[in-house]
């Protein structure tokens, strides 16, 4: 089966009005020829919706950063899966390292979101991946199977169809230091074999991004991989001429 490779970007908390506008003006233009290669970003929750007009007419898709676990009601301060929807974002990010460090996000309450966003018929981007500690100490497989195991063991393989996995190893995370491409296709190959435990159908099309300091001098490499079927991208993706150098390897190393 064919995957079909994704690039996201991830804006974290960076942007204004002027910003969105123009970044999004410069991915138009730098990526109008691409293909085979689906490409999303995802701005602040705050600014979706201008970039949902901002993108119209384009195939870059809408995504967001996080989401509640709960769909409405007297939960201050949070963004709803309905109201994700409602704007028109597709995929959305669950799990990232920084919501798990800055806001002890449990694997249990990551795997609730992930069956929130499957239920509001959107698509889970699942982050995955072991600190620099749990790297040195060999613990990098096991970390990978804990937090998959959060969502497979309470929603089964089959929750997988039409998901996004993103490892991104926390030492990679802004640091300039990415995961080399034989390191990267190590753990890319386990989580994919760790599903296929359950069902290899599934495994098979889950999509699973690097994420880590990819930018457009590391991306070409690491997509030759076979298991690297794109990249959940950071500090690269605030500069539309990187972003769409990664964007274009992605579509050319997955012809
Ligand atoms: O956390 C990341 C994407 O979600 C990666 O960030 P950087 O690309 O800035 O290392």
């Amino acid at each position: 089966m064919m995957r079909h490779p994704l690039v996201m970007g991830n804006w974290k908390l960076n942007g204004n009005k002027h910003m969105v506008n123009e970044l999004i003006e410069g991915l138009r233009k730098e990526l109008s020829t691409v293909d085979g290669c689906g490409v999303a970003i995802a701005p602040p929750a705050l600014y979706l919706d201008q970039a949902k007009h901002a993108i119209s007419g384009s195939y870059i898709a809408l995504g967001a950063q996080n989401v509640d676990v709960n769909l409405s009601g007297a939960f201050t301060g949070e963004v709803s899966a309905d109201m994700l929807k409602d704007i028109g974002a597709k995929y959305i990010i669950i799990g990232h390292s920084e919501r798990r460090t800055y806001h002890k996000e449990s694997d249990e309450f990551i795997a609730k979101k992930f069956a929130v966003v499957k239920a509001a018929g959107l698509v889970p981007v699942l982050c995955i991946g072991e600190t620099e500690a749990e790297n040195e100490a060999g613990q990098t497989e096991e970390v990978c199977a804990r937090q998959l195991d959060a969502v497979l063991e309470t929603q089964g393989a089959a929750a997988f169809e039409g998901v996004v996995v993103a490892y991104e190893p926390v030492w990679a995370i802004g640091t300039g230091k990415s995961a080399t491409p034989a390191q990267a296709q190590a753990v890319h190959k386990f989580i994919r074999d760790h599903i296929a435990k359950k069902d290899a159908a599934i495994a098979n099309q889950v999509i699973i991004q690097y994420g880590g300091s990819v930018n457009d001098k590391n991306a070409a490499e690491l997509f030759t991989q076979p298991d690297i079927d794109g990249a959940l991208v950071g500090g690269a993706s605030l500069k539309a001429d990187a972003f769409a150098v990664i964007v274009k390897a992605a579509a050319a190393a997955k012809k």
